[in-house]
């Protein structure tokens, strides 16, 4: 038989899966938020890393994490391993747009030639 504090345990087990859950569907947001912030990148021909930015980003963290006692350390870590995988992202994704587009002026290429009756 469940005594009160296995049912309790359970409980708060099930609010922190639910919790879990609020935060993987937030960084799945973010990274979706990521993409369209790389296709920017992509156009305008930034570079993946903004080093400025991410400092300001992780201050940030630190700063909300210190408001509701969450260790500094933690916080910068966390910082350091969602941006870490947003670049990577952001460099995958640029990538795979730079090799889209080499094949779409290959094949207008290979249309002007056929225009022009040289294939
Ligand atoms: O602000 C950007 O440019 C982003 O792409 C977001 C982000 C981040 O994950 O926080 C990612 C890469 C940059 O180095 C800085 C910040």
């Amino acid at each position: 038989m469940e005594t009160d504090w296995q049912a309790n345990l359970a409980a708060l087990r099930r609010r922190i899966d639910a919790l879990d859950e609020q935060l993987i569907e937030c960084l799945a947001q973010r990274f979706l938020v990521a993409q369209e912030i790389a296709r920017l990148k992509w156009q305008y021909n930034m570079s993946v890393v903004q080093a400025d930015r991410a400092q300001d980003v992780e201050r940030r963290y630190i700063e909300a994490g210190k408001a509701h006692q969450i260790d500094p350390v933690f916080m910068a870590r966390l910082y350091q391993l969602i941006h870490e995988e947003t670049c990577r992202m952001q460099a995958a994704w640029m990538a795979q747009a730079s090799q889209a587009e080499r094949r779409q002026s290959g094949v207008r290429r290979d249309d002007h030639r056929h225009a022009a009756g040289q294939v």
